[in-house]
């Protein structure tokens, strides 16, 4: 069965806190009766049934090396059964050590990246664990076959070089198409930073760049990817800028077609 892993963790966060309290903001808009449980594609997304929900994790630190470490180790554990796992909040360096374990579970990992920035600084505000460099230190591993980033509107020098190094492949806003889709391989790992949308449809992140995706486009990339992924992450998630929870609605509505395409 899909376990469902909230990461209440925004110490990483170059701006502004807020990812912290995603988990909690976006489980309410399961029972607050507004919605439906079903996904587009049909299925009913119903917790305790369609997926369990492991609840948050509980940080014995919140030094960066010790939650790296901590959410690395707690990940392993829970993905060697070979269950899909959905992880949901915390700012976007918690996808360093989740990404990492499953890269070490399952061998020749592409991962598929939705957002307005690379996340490729090699350093960033000289903290490793930055949420501005999890995708540089994933790729430093040399663990990850290949990693594809979709919505990106945000490139400067430095991460065009980094993109060039590791052979990242970008899919900008500018020259957005959906040939991608087509191009990805198993095992296959989503790594979701909400702010891919413009914040016109999401603006309860921490950083609102402006010119991204609808969240209908978002969605239909979803549907129509032909994987399965193995997991998958729904990061940068801000209630504390979000307008009548609109984003975590939003947020909602991502989890259950993220948990419908793990089936
Ligand atoms: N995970 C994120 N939201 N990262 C945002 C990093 C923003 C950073 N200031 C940049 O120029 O790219
Ligand atoms: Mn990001
Ligand atoms: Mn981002």
């Amino acid at each position: 069965m899909i376990k469902v892993l909230g990461v209440p963790y925004d110490l990483n966060s170059s701006f502004l806190r807020g990812p912290g309290y995603a988990p909690d903001r976006i489980r309410v808009m399961d029972s607050e009766g507004s919605a439906n449980r079903f996904s587009e594609n049909g299925t009913e997304i119903i917790p305790g049934q369609t997926y369990t929900d492991l609840g948050d994790l509980d940080f014995p630190s919140i030094e960066p090396r010790k939650v790296y470490e901590y959410i690395k180790s707690q990940v392993k554990a829970l993905i060697e059964t070979g269950d899909p796992l959905l992880s949901i909040g915390g700012d976007h360096s918690v996808s360093f050590p989740i990404i990492e374990a499953h890269a070490e579970r399952y061998t020749n990992l592409h991962i598929l990246h939705f957002d307005a920035h690379g996340d490729l600084y090699e350093n960033f505000d000289d903290n490793t664990f930055s949420h501005a460099s999890p995708f540089a230190r994933l790729m430093e591993t040399g663990k990850i076959t290949s990693l594809t980033q979709v919505g990106i509107r945000t490139l400067n020098t430095h991460q065009i070089e980094q993109a060039k190094k590791y052979g990242v492949k970008q899919i900008e806003m500018r020259d957005l198409n959906d040939a991608f889709l087509r191009e990805l391989s198993d095992p296959l790992y989503i790594s979701l930073d909400i702010d891919v949308l413009d914040p016109a449809f999401a603006p309860g992140v921490s950083h609102h760049e402006p010119g991204g995706l609808s969240t209908r486009q978002l969605i239909d990339f979803i549907l129509r990817l032909p994987h399965k992924p193995i997991g998958a992450d729904l990061v940068e998630y801000n209630p504390k800028r979000d307008l009548n929870d609109m984003t975590a609605m939003v947020g909602y509505k991502l989890m259950k077609e993220l948990i419908a395409k793990m089936i």
